[in-house]
């Protein structure tokens, strides 16, 4: 682990970039780690299939979120070709997977997105799920979808970062009718627990971003132009659900 050497180097900062953390000192690469990933197919697969053990162990937004009253009840059901959710980032897809088996009749299409190695590289894809290799630092594709979701994704990246990828789905999103959901942790503001506070580690010596507090969310949502942002805390412990509208 070179994260000590790096800091030492460093002076403590925190990694002002993401091609310049403890994990390009540590693998002699100047890739940003999901473009390593890339290059790597054995290892780019292992993170796809422990993304998906991970989440069939983990509690299970749509079990406690109001996904009935929120999302369903307002979708256009008059256009065959209208989208009800686009899982941006959405891996193997276990998250629409989950959602196609837990509202098998709600109308509208599913959509999952992700990398072209990581689209082509999926073995079993969820049924009645349309696949799409998309850049989320592109424009996004699917224009008007009534709900594009994101487990996972922002915590990946430093605000600046986050506003790229936000303000092509922002772009896209229908006033009044989509919603953006954003599936992460929301930080208390002080006395952090210590997992959640191991994963923000964890993001910063990987790829130079962060778990972020309730302010910290609204202060990057409001700088992109969503509007209503709500939060949702599971019961008990876990990740959160943020809402917005643009
Ligand atoms: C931490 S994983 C989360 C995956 C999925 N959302 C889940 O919860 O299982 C981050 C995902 O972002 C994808 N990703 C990274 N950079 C991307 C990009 N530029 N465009 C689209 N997807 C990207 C990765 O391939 C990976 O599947």
């Amino acid at each position: 682990m070179k994260a000590p050497e790096f800091f030492r180097q460093n002076n403590n900062k925190f990694p002002d970039s993401v091609k310049n953390t403890p994990f390009q000192l540590g693998f002699g690469t100047d890739l940003t780690y999901f473009a390593w990933l890339g290059q790597n197919p054995d290892l780019a697969r292992d993170f796809q299939q422990w993304m998906t053990l991970k989440q069939s162990a983990s509690p299970n937004w749509i079990d406690w979120f109001d996904v009935q009253g929120c999302i369903i009840d307002g979708t256009d059901t008059q256009s065959s070709s209208s989208v009800l959710l686009v899982d941006v980032g959405g891996g193997e897809g276990s998250h629409v997977k989950q959602f196609q088996e837990k509202f098998p009749g709600a109308s509208g299409r599913l959509i999952l997105q992700d990398l072209p190695h990581v689209i082509s590289g999926i073995d079993n894809p969820p049924i009645n799920v349309e696949l799409e290799s998309h850049d989320f630092f592109t424009p996004q594709s699917i224009q008007g979808a009534r709900v594009y979701f994101m487990h996972w994704i922002l915590h990946d990246w430093s605000d600046e970062h986050c506003r790229s990828i936000l303000t092509h789905i922002v772009d896209a999103m229908e006033p009044g009718y989509s919603r953006l959901i954003i599936h992460e942790q929301i930080l208390r503001d002080s006395g952090c627990d210590i997992p959640s506070a191991c994963m923000s580690v964890m993001m910063m010596v990987q790829v130079a971003a962060l778990e972020r507090s309730e302010k910290q969310w609204r202060n990057l949502l409001g700088s992109v132009g969503l509007q209503n942002v709500k939060f949702h805390q599971p019961p008990g412990t876990g990740e959160g659900i943020i809402e917005a509208t643009k």
